[in-house]
C-alpha cells in the first residue's frame, strides 16, 4: 500500500496535460469509404462543374419554346435521349426529342415539356402545354462552378460532404488520419464476457467501452487481451505493439492498493501518477513510455467513461484536426438535490428533457447502468457541495438524440 499524492491537479490543468501529450495525426489520402467522421486536411477544389452539362429535370420532350407557344400542337419526335447518351443530337425547328431526367439538353432546345403534359407519343407527340424558355432545364454549374472551393480544410466529413466529393469526381480525400489507440485493461478479477464467472470475478467491460468511445469519434482502437495484476505480464502484453500506435490507454491498477500493476510497471518510466480534483476519475497517470504517449485510467467503469470524456476525447479530436472538441454545454434546472465533495468537480449522470435535468443513479463510479441510461452529465463545480432542487446547473450534452 502506498500514500496518495496530496495536491490534486484541476480538471482543466490535467486536460491540458493530456492534450499536450497526444500529437496531431498526419494528413493522408484515404478512400472516401474510410473518411466518414474524419476532418478534411486541405481545401477541396472542384475539377468539374455540377451539373457538368445542361440537362433535363423531367422525363418528357425537349422543345423549342416557340414551337409550343400555342397549345395544342402535334410535332414529330426526331430522337430519343435517355440519360447517359453521349453523342450530340441538335434539335431542328418544328421537331422534338424525347428526353429523360438527367439526359443532356440538345442544342437548339430551350425548354422541356414533361410527359404528363403530352400524350406520350413516340413517333409523333401531342403537346398540351406551353413552356417558357428554360423550363425544367438544370443549367451547367448552377450547383458548383468548375474551380470553386466546395469544402474547406477543417470540415468534418459526413454523408453530405462525402456525397459531394464523389459528385465532383474524387475517389479519395486528404484527411487527418484516424488516431491509433492501443487499449489494455488490467485486473486479476477480470473475465472475458461470454465465459463463466466465479465468485470474486467480474466481466471485463472497460476495453469494450474504450474501444467504442475511440471508434465513435473516428479513431482506430486495437484491444489487447487484459492482463492480471502482474508487471511482467503487462510488459509482455504491450511489447511489439507500441510502435504501431499513437497512444496506449490502460485501465485499472493506478490507485493506492497493494497490487497496482500499471503504477508498478510504469513508475519511473516516464509516466506521472497524479490525482485530479474530480469525481469520479481521481487517480490518473500520463506521460511518455519509450516515446509513446500513455494515459492510464482508473479501473472503475464510470471513471473510465468519464476520464475518456474529460481528458481523452478532446485530445483525440484535436489530434485528428477537429475544431469543435468539447461537448455542448447548456444550463438546466436540477429536478432533485445533489451533493458533491468539496474541492472536487463532480460529474453526475442525468437526463436532460427541455430545460430540466434529472439526476440518475448515485455518484458511485461503479454505476455503469445509470451512465448508459444518461443523455448528459451534470457538472457540479469544486466550490459547490449542495445543489438544491430547482437550482441552475451546467449540463454537458452527451447525446441529444436520446
Ligand atoms: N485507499 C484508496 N483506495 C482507493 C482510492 C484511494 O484513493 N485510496 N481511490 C478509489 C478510486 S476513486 C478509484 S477510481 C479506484 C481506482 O483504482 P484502480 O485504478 O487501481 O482500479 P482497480 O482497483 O483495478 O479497479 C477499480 C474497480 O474497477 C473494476 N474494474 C477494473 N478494471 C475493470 C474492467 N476492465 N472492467 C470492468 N471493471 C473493472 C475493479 O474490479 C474494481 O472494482 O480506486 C479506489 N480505491
Ligand atoms: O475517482 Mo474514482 O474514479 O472516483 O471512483
Amino acid at each position: 500500500m502506498r500514500a496518495v499524492p496530496t495536491k490534486p491537479l484541476s480538471v482543466d490543468d490535467y486536460r491540458a496535460r493530456v492534450g499536450a501529450l497526444i500529437r496531431a495525426t498526419p494528413v493522408t489520402l484515404l478512400p472516401l469509404e474510410h473518411c466518414v467522421g474524419l476532418v478534411l486536411g486541405e481545401d477541396l477544389v472542384s475539377p468539374v462543374s455540377l451539373p457538368p452539362f445542361d440537362n433535363s429535370a423531367m422525363d418528357g420532350y425537349a422543345v423549342r419554346s416557340v414551337d409550343v407557344a400555342t397549345p395544342v400542337v402535334e410535332l414529330p419526335v426526331a430522337e430519343d435521349i435517355p440519360a447517359g447518351r453521349t453523342d450530340v443530337v441538335p434539335l431542328l425547328p418544328g421537331t422534338v426529342h424525347r428526353i429523360m431526367t438527367g439526359a443532356p439538353v440538345p442544342p437548339g432546345a430551350d425548354a422541356i415539356v414533361k410527359v404528363e403534359d403530352t400524350d406520350g407519343g413516340e413517333e409523333r407527340v401531342t403537346i398540351n402545354a406551353t413552356a417558357a424558355p428554360g423550363t425544367h432545364i438544370r443549367r451547367t454549374g448552377e450547383d458548383v462552378a468548375q474551380g470553386a472551393t466546395v469544402l474547406r480544410a477543417g470540415t468534418v466529413l459526413g454523408s453530405a460532404q462525402l456525397g459531394l466529393a464523389a459528385a465532383v469526381g474524387r475517389a479519395d480525400l486528404p484527411v487527418h488520419r484516424p488516431v491509433r489507440v492501443l487499449v489494455l485493461s488490467t485486473g486479476s478479477e477480470l473475465v472475458e464476457p461470454g465465459e463463466p464467472l466465479r465468485h470474486g470475478q467480474i466481466y471485463e467491460s472497460n476495453s469494450a467501452l474504450l474501444a467504442a468511445a475511440v471508434r465513435e469519434i473516428g479513431g482506430e482502437a486495437t484491444v489487447l487481451r487484459f492482463v492480471p495484476d502482474d508487471v511482467t505480464a503487462f510488459h509482455e502484453r504491450i511489447a511489439g505493439h507500441l510502435d504501431k500506435v499513437d497512444l496506449l490507454v490502460t485501465s485499472g491498477g493506478v490507485s493506492a492498493g497493494a497490487y497496482e500493476v500499471v503504477k508498478d510497471a510504469l513508475t519511473g518510466q516516464g509516466v506521472d501518477f497524479v490525482r485530479v480534483a474530480v469525481q469520479p476519475g481521481g487517480p490518473q497517470g500520463s506521460g511518455l513510455f519509450q516515446g509513446l504517449p500513455v494515459v492510464t485510467l482508473p479501473g472503475n467503469p464510470v471513471s473510465v467513461a468519464l476520464s475518456f470524456e474529460l481528458f481523452l476525447r478532446p485530445a483525440l479530436l484535436a489530434a485528428m484536426g477537429h475544431q469543435v472538441i468539447h461537448r455542448t454545454r447548456v444550463k438546466a434546472r436540477a429536478a432533485a438535490e445533489l451533493r458533491s465533495p468539496s474541492a472536487r468537480r463532480q460529474y453526475r449522470r442525468g437526463r436532460l428533457e427541455g430545460e430540466v435535468v434529472t439526476p440518475i443513479g448515485g455518484p458511485g463510479s461503479h454505476l455503469l447502468a445509470s451512465f448508459a441510461a444518461a443523455n448528459c452529465l451534470i457538472e457540479v463545480p469544486e466550490d459547490t457541495e449542495v445543489v438544491a432542487e430547482g437550482d441552475l446547473v451546467t449540463v454537458l450534452v452527451l447525446d441529444a438524440s436520446r
